[in-house]
């Protein structure tokens, strides 16, 4: 979906709620921006989108380079479209049982986000949980599927996690860099070779917003 606003309760494998409101739109290309009104806040939007695609068409450049790519290349796949998610976590009295987002991994190429001051975003590295620490006007940057997918698992997808305050309200303003959905994502020919064989199979990622969300495996090489 392009834009909406929603209430998303999530229940986990450990039966653990997790409660956000969210409010998304695109905000690139042009065409598919909406809402068009009130013009004060596409103004806004569309000045921030600048700076947005900016930074993050430099991020995609270097992990282009870094898989010994052209710099283009993972732009010219993930860069399609770009989708902002405005999260509102009402405050909550019983942090401890209840999350805001459950443990996931975006759906996107890359995601770019801030938030308010109230920390909350987690993250899994080698079955730790780490606390990402709030540093006024930084941008947190995620790796997500489609860049997983495209490296061949040279790149890993961000396992996070997101918790709720007790007493005040947690905002963050994520940014999901995505390839169009008629775009089939799979991994570089040029990675693969006789020691690297493929991990994904090649699918439109329309197909794979289908499968992830309803929790469908996906038919990936090495599973
Ligand atoms: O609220 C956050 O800090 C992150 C939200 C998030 O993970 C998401 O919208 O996918
Ligand atoms: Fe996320």
């Amino acid at each position: 979906m392009s834009g909406g606003y929603a209430r998303k309760y999530t229940l986990d494998l450990e039966k653990r709620r997790g409660t956000v409101d969210q409010l998304f739109h695109n905000i690139w290309p042009p065409s598919a921006v909406n809402p068009r009104n009130p013009q004060d806040y596409r103004e806004v939007n569309e000045e921030c989108t600048k700076h947005v695609k900016m930074l993050s068409e430099k991020i995609m450049e270097w992990l282009s380079e870094g898989l010994g790519l052209r710099r283009e290349a993972i732009n010219e796949v993930v860069g399609g479209e770009y989708l902002l998610n405005v999260n509102y976590y009402p405050p909550c009295p019983h942090p401890d049982v209840i999350r805001g987002l459950n443990p996931h991994t975006d759906v996107s190429g890359l995601t770019l986000l801030i938030t308010n001051e109230i920390p909350g975003f987690q993250v899994f590295k080698d079955d730790q949980l780490i606390e990402v620490e709030y540093i006024p006007f930084a941008v947190i940057v995620n790796i997500s599927d489609q860049i997983l997918r495209l490296s061949n698992g040279r790149y890993k997808s961000v396992l996070h996690q997101t918790t709720v305050d007790k007493e005040r309200i947690r905002m963050s303003w994520v940014v999901l860099v995505r390839p169009t959905k008629d775009t089939v994502v799979g991994p570089f020919p040029e990675l693969i070779g006789q020691d690297d064989p493929p991990k994904f199979r090649p699918m439109l990622y329309k197909d794979y917003i289908y499968r992830k969300v309803r929790y469908l495996p996906f038919s990936d090489l090495d599973s």
